[in-house]
This record gives C-alpha cells, sequence and structure tokens, in this order.
C-alpha cells in the first residue's frame, strides 16, 4: 500500500512541474513532426566529399558543415569578418538563406530542460524525470492491483468517468512516460558530467601532418569522405585556414575521424563509445528528432501528462471529500469514546457519524478520526474500529499502515470493540476487519465485544450490532443509522415485460433508458456511473431512505438499465417497480459488483442461475461479443409462467453468444427436475470444463445456490476439486437474494 502514498504524493507534488515539462514536450514533438513534412533536397547518395567540395565552391570561409536531425545542412563560417549560418541545398551547394533556429522553440526547450532557471533549473527537471518513473512504476503495481493481476493489466478499466480516465492515460501512457523519463535521466547524467561522452582522448594528430609546401587537396578527393555519406554525417570542420598543422575533422554516428589536408591521408578514426552511443538512443527516443514517427508517441505522451495531473487531483479531492465532517468531535485527549474509521468509499463513515451521535446522545465524549491516526490517552474508556475491506483481504488506502501503527501501540485499559465491513462474495470476508481485531489482541487490549462482521453493509446486521454495545456499556443506545447513499440518477422506463410466474409471484423485466450526462457531470462523479451485467442497482422507492439491490441484466454499453424484478408478498421496493408504466421514473444508482461481474472472458464460463436469478446471467451472455464459450444451466418452474429472457436465450444460441443451454422446467412432468439435476445429468462433461479452468457464476436463491455448492462438489471430488477451492481462486462467484 505504500505504493499509493508514493503515487499520491509524489503525483501532487512533482505533478505540477511534470505539467511544465509535458506540455512544453507536447509543443516541442511539433517541431521534428513538421519538418519532416517540408521538402528536403538531400540526394539518397551523397558523399560528404561531394557536399564539402561544392559549399567549399559555394560558401568562401565555410568552417563547418552540420547536418541537423531534421536533415536541414547548415553551413557556419565568416563572411567579411562577420559570423554566419546558412542553410544550404546539399544537391547544389546554393545557400538557400540565413539559418536561425526559432527562438519560440529554442524558448520551449529551454523552460522544457530548465523551466528557464539555469543549472538549477536542470536539477530540478531531473527530479521531475525520477519523479516521473517512479509515478509510471507505483501506477502501474496500482493498475495491477484495480484490475485484478498482472494479465489483466490492459483489460477495460471500470469505475467512474475520471477513475477510468485516470486509469486508461495510464495503460495508453505509461510505458512511454517511462520511457520517456528514463532517457531524459541519461541526458541529464551526460549534461551533468555524470556519463562521460568522449572517453577517449582525442589522438595527437597535428604532428602527423606532412609539413610540405604543396597546396591543400581539395575536398571532393579526400579519401575518408568519399567514403562517408552525407545521411551520417553530423559535422565537418574545415582545417583553419591560417594554421597548416590543422586537419579535417568529421563526426558521423559511427564516430569521428581526422584527415590531412595535404596529403588526404586519414590520419586518426575513432568509434563512437558505448555512452555516446547510449546517448544518441537516449536523445533519440526522448525526442524523435528526425524520425518523425516516433516523436509523435513520446509527444503524446507528454501531452497525458495534463490528463494524469488533473484527473489524478480530481481524484484525491473527491477521495477527501467521502470524509464526512462529524459534528460534536471531541480532541483526543478529552474523549472517553474514541471511533477509528477504515473506509475506502466512505460507506463505512455513515455508520460511524450513526454511532458518534448515540454516544455523544447518551452523554460520552467522543473523538471519531481515521484508523491511520490510531492512538489511546488514559482518558479513553471504549474505543471502536469500524474496518471495510478491500482488494483481497486488504486495508482500505489511507489505512494501509494503520496495522504497523496498532503494533507500536501499548494497550491501555480501554476496552476494544471491531466491526468489520465486507461481502460475504470474497474469500477473504471482512478479512480486514479480523487483522485489526488480531492486532489489537496481539497488544494486549483489553475486548468490549468479540469480532462482528457486517455483510454488504446491513442497517439490520449494525442495529443488532448495536444492540450489543449498548449491552456492553451497560446503558441504552438510540443508533438512528441512514445509509449515506450515493447520489441518485433518474431513469426513465422504457418498457415492461409481464411474466405471471408460477404460484402467484408475478415478475416483470423492466427496460430503462439510459440517461442522457453531459460529460462534464460525469467528470464530477455525478450521474450514473458505468456499470456491467452483475453490477448492481439501487432503487430508492419515494418517501423511503432505504435502497433496494437488484442484479443489472445490462451493461452500459448496450445504451440501457434492465432488472428482472419478482413481486415479493408486501415488498414496498418490488410493489413500487410493478406499478410502474412506461415513461415513470425511478431514482437509482449503481453499486459495483467487482466479485461477480466477468470482464472480458477467455476461458469457458458456466452460468447456474434459477427464476430472476437468471438476469444477470442474460446479461453476460447479451455481451459476449467475443464469443466466450458461455454455458447456461437455467432453472424454470413452468415455460408458460417464467421463462424470462426465453426469446432472447433462443436468439443468443443462435448468434453463439451461448454456446450451450440446459433448461429444467420442475412443475412440468418430464421437465428434468432443478437444476441441480441439470448439472448432474451433465457430470461429466463438467468435470473437463472444469479442470480446464472454466469460471462459474451462480445467481438465485441462497437454497439455489447451496444446492447447486453441494451438487458440484460431488462432481468434483473425483478430480480432487471443491467449490471452496475454486472460490479462493477467483473462479467461482454467487449473486444470491
Ligand atoms: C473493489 C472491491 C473489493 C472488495 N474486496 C473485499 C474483500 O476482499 N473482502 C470483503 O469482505 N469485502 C470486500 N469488498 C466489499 C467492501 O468491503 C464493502 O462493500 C464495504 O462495506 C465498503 O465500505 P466503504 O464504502 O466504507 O469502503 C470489496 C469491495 C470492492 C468495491
Amino acid at each position: 500500500m505504500v505504493w499509493r502514498q508514493i503515487h499520491r504524493w509524489l503525483g501532487l507534488v512533482a505533478g505540477a512541474l511534470a505539467l511544465v515539462i509535458g506540455i512544453t514536450g507536447a509543443v516541442l514533438a511539433i517541431d521534428p513532426v513538421r519538418s519532416a513534412w517540408q521538402p528536403r533536397p538531400a540526394p539518397a547518395e551523397l558523399s560528404v566529399a561531394t557536399l564539402a567540395g561544392r559549399v567549399s565552391a559555394a560558401v568562401p570561409g565555410a568552417e563547418e558543415i552540420r547536418r541537423l536531425p531534421s536533415g536541414d545542412i547548415v553551413v557556419y563560417g565568416f563572411d567579411a569578418g562577420q559570423a554566419k549560418a546558412s542553410r544550404i541545398d546539399p544537391a547544389s551547394g546554393q545557400v538557400l538563406g540565413d539559418y536561425q533556429a526559432s527562438p519560440v522553440f529554442r524558448w520551449f526547450k529551454s523552460l522544457h530542460r530548465s523551466f528557464l532557471l539555469g543549472d538549477a533549473g536542470r536539477i530540478t527537471a531531473a527530479g521531475v524525470a525520477l519523479s516521473m518513473l517512479l509515478l509510471s512504476i507505483s501506477g502501474l503495481v496500482l493498475l495491477q492491483r484495480r484490475q485484478g493481476g498482472w494479465r489483466r493489466v490492459l483489460s477495460r478499466a471500470r469505475g467512474t468517468l475520471l477513475q477510468r480516465t485516470h486509469v486508461v492515460a495510464g495503460q495508453v501512457a505509461m510505458a512511454v512516460l517511462a520511457v520517456s523519463s528514463i532517457t531524459a535521466l541519461v541526458l541529464s547524467a551526460v549534461t551533468f558530467g555524470l556519463l562521460t561522452v568522449d572517453a577517449d582522448a582525442e589522438p595527437n594528430v597535428a604532428s602527423t601532418v606532412v609539413a610540405t609546401a604543396s597546396a591543400a587537396l581539395p575536398a571532393a578527393q579526400l579519401r575518408l569522405l568519399q567514403q562517408l555519406q552525407v545521411d551520417d554525417l553530423r559535422k565537418l570542420n574545415f582545417p583553419a585556414a591560417d594554421d597548416p598543422t590543422d586537419t579535417w575533422r568529421v563526426t558521423t554516428d559511427q564516430g569521428q575521424g581526422w584527415v590531412d589536408r595535404t596529403s588526404g591521408q586519414t590520419l586518426a578514426w575513432q568509434n563512437a563509445s558505448t555512452a555516446q552511443r547510449l546517448q544518441d538512443w537516449a536523445r533519440l527516443l526522448h525526442t524523435g528528432e528526425g524520425v518523425w514517427a516516433w516523436a509523435v508517441v513520446p509527444g503524446l505522451g507528454a501531452a497525458s501528462i495534463p490528463v494524469f495531473w488533473v484527473s489524478g487531483l480530481l481524484l484525491w479531492l473527491q477521495a477527501r471529500r467521502r470524509v464526512p465532517r462529524i459534528a460534536d468531535n471531541s480532541a483526543l485527549p478529552q474523549a472517553d469514546a474514541l471511533i477509528f474509521v477504515a473506509s475506502e468509499n466512505g460507506s463505512t463513515w455513515g455508520f460511524a457519524q450513526a454511532l458518534h451521535a448515540a454516544l455523544v446522545r447518551a452523554g460520552h465524549r467522543v473523538h471519531t478520526s481515521g484508523l491511520e491516526r490510531f492512538s489511546a490517552r488514559p482518558t479513553a474508556k471504549h474505543i471502536f474500529v469500524l474496518a471495510a475491506t478491500y482488494g483481497d483481504g486488504q486495508a482500505p488506502a489511507h489505512a494501509a499502515r494503520a496495522l504497523a501503527r496498532i503494533a507500536q501501540q501499548p494497550a491501555t485499559a480501554a476496552r476494544v470493540a471491531v466491526l468489520g465491513f465486507g461481502d460475504r462474495q470474497f474469500d477473504a470476508f471482512c478479512a480486514y476487519g479480523q487483522a485489526v481485531d488480531e492486532a489489537l489482541r496481539a497488544q494486549g487490549w483489553p475486548q468490549l465485544l468479540p469480532l462482528e462482521r457486517i455483510h454488504q453493509q446491513s442497517a439490520q446486521e449494525f442495529a443488532r450490532w448495536g444492540e450489543s454495545v449498548a449491552q456492553a456499556l451497560g446503558q441504552p443506545l438510540a443508533i438512528d443509522y441512514r445509509p449515506r447513499l450515493p447520489a441518485t440518477t433518474a431513469l426513465t422506463l422504457l418498457s415492461r415485460q409481464d411474466f405471471p410466474g408460477a404460484e402467484g409471484q408475478a415478475a416483470t423485466i423492466l427496460r430503462f433508458a439510459w440517461p442522457a450526462q453531459r460529460w462534464t457531470e460525469r467528470l464530477r462523479g455525478r450521474g450514473l456511473r458505468r456499470f456491467a451485467a452483475g453490477d448492481l442497482i439501487g432503487v430508492l422507492p419515494p418517501g423511503t431512505a432505504v435502497p433496494r439491490f437488484y442484479s443489472l441484466a445490462s451493461g452500459w454499453q448496450d445504451g440501457f438499465v434492465e432488472i428482472c424484478v419478482r413481486k415479493m408478498p408486501g415488498g414496498v421496493c418490488s410493489g413500487y417497480l410493478h406499478g410502474l408504466q412506461p415513461g415513470g421514473h425511478i431514482q437509482a444508482f449503481v453499486r459495483p459488483n467487482p466479485a461477480f461481474t466477468i470482464d472480458a472472458p477467455r476461458a469457458p464460463v458456466m452460468l447456474i442461475g434459477a427464476g430472476t436469478g437468471v438476469a444477470p446471467l442474460a446479461g453476460f451472455i447479451r455481451d459476449n461479443g467475443r464469443r466466450a464459450p458461455m454455458h447456461l444451466y437455467y432453472g424454470v418452474r413452468d415455460p408458460g409462467l417464467d421463462y424470462y429472457f426465453g426469446p432472447e436465450i433462443e436468439r443468443w444460441l443462435q448468434e453463439r453468444r451461448l454456446a450451450s443451454l440446459h433448461t429444467t422446467f420442475s412443475r412440468v412432468a418430464d421437465g428434468g427436475g432443478y437444476v441441480q439435476d441439470a448439472l448432474r445429468r451433465d457430470a461429466d462433461r463438467l468435470r473437463t470444463l472444469l479442470s480446464g479452468g472454466a469460471v462459474v457464476r451462480v445467481c438465485g436463491s441462497r437454497p439455489m445456490a447451496q444446492g447447486v455448492a453441494q451438487t458440484l462438489d460431488g462432481i468434483l471430488a473425483s478430480l480432487g476439486l471443491s467449490v471452496q477451492q475454486l472460490k479462493a481462486r477467483g473462479r467461482y462467484a454467487e449473486d444470491v437474494f
């Protein structure tokens, strides 16, 4: 979890400076691309000797020819005592005009390299490059955690628009930014002399010049220059007219050579050093100079930095807003009751707020804060820890170091109660709450209550725990918990498909329109977040504060929101939804169900469902555009009464979104019994599928899911496998109601 801290703080601090580097880098990338589109007169096979000959004839006083990364040939020299730089047409040696590097680009380059601050700026820029490298590495680690492993790093991102923007920018640009950072560090190392490019001492060539009165040879006759191509040239220095011992000096991509002006002999050749080649590669990869197609890549990488910074900053601000203001929050030294909270998405704070208010009403002085600040003074009599679990049994991000902190705090006489928040879908159900409880026990804190666990933020389970707290404290405690709900969005009913259902339990498939939302709203985390089939939708019936959750039978890409609702006797929400007519609205929000949803499966998928439990499974099949092998075992009572999604399922079979279908009709003679019976009949095939890595999703009533698990355990026993093992490997998940 230390990676998250590194990523956050480095991102916020160094990110602000990286913003300047990113914007200027993107501007600088335009230059190589722009110059690539200008017509180049350079002939393909032109020797340096020919070019030097043409230049000597056309430009009197020439001292140096340079080939710029853009391919331009520039000649430097003196004309009537004035230093001059001219662009040359290599085909003719004709002067095309004066050469001057663009002052605008020079300014951008200087801002990019040193923030216009000289050496201090250069050191800062190198520090930013190092930070960017660490940000790329920490971002990669966080990305694989978020996506559920290294193999899924590039799979589709989930979450709000803002979260996805940050993640997708990472998926696209992280590798490029890492390359840009490493190459920037190499170039900085050269600038600061940490990497010596000219390793070898220059040869002493002047002494070997043949002292003779004969005239200097024309450049075009020099052997070495004849062998070298202009394409490889970096620069050619002419011998000084007033120094007879001076030589020609030519520098190419491969090295440097010295040529006697009179004899034309090659006096010495030095290959480019390894450090020089490293610098060349670093420059090429960093700037793309001379290879415009590559210049676009670091340019876009640089342009992504503002996207990273702004989205990262907004995400950080949103995370901070999730922590509510607690009324009557006493200072730690004065409080007799302490509440510590570990929460990723904020709902646990709602429970803490309710407990806090109830304890205050009961006359306690209460201090509530994040678990990372765990600490107790002698005044504290009772400590409550409310801790959610994330990842795979991990702490929420802000509480990453809390266990280490607890391990350093000597126990006081305060009695402790830990309440874990989690979801039974996860194998590591409330594992973090348990870890906190164990850490406190290990330190010797006395127990107020044994560890309790709350499934899916159940208000009822929390109320029961509140009663235990009241008993343990020996005083009544009126805990008034209202769930902290995400903002709801109005959804309009498009159509409904009614089924009489068996035993008078009518059901309906409701299809709502995907709400029109401005992207600015979505970026601010407002409105309906993206969802996948298998996620949950929370519906708030009018006049109630408690949402009811339904599994989604569609993904956001389907363009509509679909659920299948069975009318429960006396059910407030199901009654309300059954009374809804097309054109009517509901208030709803999406709650992710990451343990159950399936993302771009490759392995075969076994879908097992009964009754309205088929809804999320239908969504998986509908969204199976990749045609992964999906097999549906579907328990229906009577095809005339409750065969939900029947015609669609038949169509999906034809479209090969569904590989095979096994239906059982339990209330029909010879209907095949229950879905478990279909599994038993198919035992051999199931063993083959499951030993070959198939994943399983089960949805329906709790007894049905238990029956399915027992049946599969029986089928898998001969393979030495069990449902529990499949769950532990993330290959088996249930959505039960
Ligand atoms: C991505 C993700 C991972 C989760 N991992 C676990 C887990 O490993 N074990 C568990 O019991 N609950 C897990 N949960 C469920 C949360 O702990 C549970 O919803 C909790 O009430 C959320 O509290 P919060 O809103 O305060 O963060 C996970 C939830 C999400 C969204």
